[in-house]
Order: structure tokens, then C-alpha cells, then sequence
């Protein structure tokens, strides 16, 4: 697994933002929206593209476009629907999956209770979408699901990471073939007793989308 924490200017003033608590939910949006294209520059570094010729006013230009299978995008509902649009402003031709999962806050296990996926993700690049990867347990199973359905390159964009979340994914995808890629804006200090990342940025769903 490889793991990046961006470094820049642009990234580390949004992020300081999004971690203020006065920072209201339009705002948090916003923001989270900006610094996932910030991201996903980063993060779409290896996206596979294909030569191609095209006619300039003047003579033909060798050039690429996004190859076939088209990449898919994931987000994990719900705080990672708020990075949905971010991400497909820099990727407008990729296809869109879901996969509702939450974490119980007692036992920090994640629960999937929806799934909408292509059925056959064999040869496709997939971009999965989460705010937060705490204890690692929600992205771990998101991706093994992703490799089940036959995904072979497999890139997460975070805005935050823990250290405890990114040793777990290490142990859990150990020996896996297929790249996997975590891209993150930071990777703070440590995690709290109830499964917090320290300092954080409260709970992303409900900053983005309000206490339910
Ligand atoms: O790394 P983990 O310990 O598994 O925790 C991270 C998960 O927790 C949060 O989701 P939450 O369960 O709060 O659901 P929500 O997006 O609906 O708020 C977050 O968006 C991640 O999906
Ligand atoms: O710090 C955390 C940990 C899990 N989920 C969040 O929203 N925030
Ligand atoms: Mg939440």
C-alpha cells in the first residue's frame, strides 16, 4: 500500500479551516468540496489513459485520453457523498458507484447497508471517497468488496487519516497484489478512546450534513 499526505500551501489552509469549529456546515462543504480536487490531482496520477490522435487547426497532435474501462468513483455514504462532486469535476467522464456504510460507535465496526456497484469490476480503477479513515475498518471492507468484484487498482482520497487506521489497512491488504493507494490531505497524531482522530475534525457526516 502506498500512502501520500499531500503537501501544500493551498491544502494545509483549507484543512485548518475545515478543522475550526466555528467553521458552519455551508462552509465545511464547500471547502471539502475544494480540497478533494486539490486531492485528486494528486490522486489520479497513475489514472490509465490511452494514445490518441486528434487534428490541432494546423496538423495532427499525438496526445492521451482516459482509457477504457472508464475509472469508477465511490463515495461511502454519507460524509463521502460530500466529496462526490469535487472528485467528479476533475474525472467528468467517470462512472459512479455507491456504498452505504456506518460505523457502530460502540463496537467501531463498520456495517454496510447499501450497495450499488457494477456487478463485473474487472480491469477498472476504482477512486473510493471517505473523509475519514479512522481505526481503517470502513475502507478496508469497502475495498475488499471492490477487489471481490474484480477491481485491480484500488486509490482512496481521505481528508484525514490515523496512524492506528493506516497500519490496520497495511496488515489487512498485506501481500495483495493490486496497488492500493491512500491519498490524504494530513495524517494526524493518534486516535481517542471512541475512536476519534485526534485533532481531527469532529464527525465529517454530521459537520457536513448535520446530527441525525
Ligand atoms: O475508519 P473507521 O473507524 O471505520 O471510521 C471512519 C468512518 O466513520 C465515518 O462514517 P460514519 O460511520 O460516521 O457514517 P456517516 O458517514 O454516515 O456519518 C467516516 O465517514 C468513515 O466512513
Ligand atoms: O474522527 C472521526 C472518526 C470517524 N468518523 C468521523 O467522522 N470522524
Ligand atoms: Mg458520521
Amino acid at each position: 500500500m502506498q500512502t501520500l499526505a499531500v503537501d501544500h500551501p493551498l491544502v494545509a489552509h483549507k484543512l485548518t479551516m475545515l478543522r475550526d469549529v466555528t467553521t458552519d456546515s455551508p462552509t465545511f462543504r464547500r471547502l471539502a468540496d475544494e480540497l478533494v480536487t486539490l486531492l485528486a490531482y494528486e490522486a489520479t496520477r497513475d489514472v490509465r489513459v490511452a494514445d490518441v490522435t486528434v487534428e490541432t487547426p494546423l496538423v495532427p497532435a499525438q496526445g492521451v485520453q482516459l482509457a477504457s474501462p472508464k475509472p469508477l468513483v465511490v463515495p461511502i455514504l454519507r460524509a463521502g457523498l460530500g466529496m462526490l462532486d469535487g472528485m467528479t469535476r476533475l474525472l467528468p467522464t467517470a462512472e459512479v458507484g455507491f456504498l452505504g456504510m456506518i460505523r457502530d460507535e460502540g463496537t467501531l465496526q463498520a456495517q454496510t447497508y447499501a450497495t450499488r456497484l457494477p456487478e463485473d469490476l474487472s480491469g477498472r480503477q476504482c477512486y473510493v471517497l471517505d473523509p475519514m479513515l479512522a481505526t481503517g475498518g470502513t475502507l478496508a471492507a469497502a475495498i475488499r468488496l471492490l477487489f471481490e468484484r474484480g477491481a485491480d487498482d484500488v486509490t482512496a482520497i481521505c481528508l484525514l487519516a490515523a496512524p492506528e487506521g493506516l497500519m490496520y489497512m497495511e496488515q489487512a491488504f498485506e501481500g495483495t497484489q493490486a496497488p492500493i493507494r491512500v491519498v490524504t490531505a494530513a495524517i494526524d497524531a493518534h486516535l481517542n478512546e471512541q475512536g476519534f482522530i485526534m485533532p481531527g475534525l469532529g464527525d465529517a457526516g454530521d459537520r457536513l450534513y448535520g446530527v441525525v
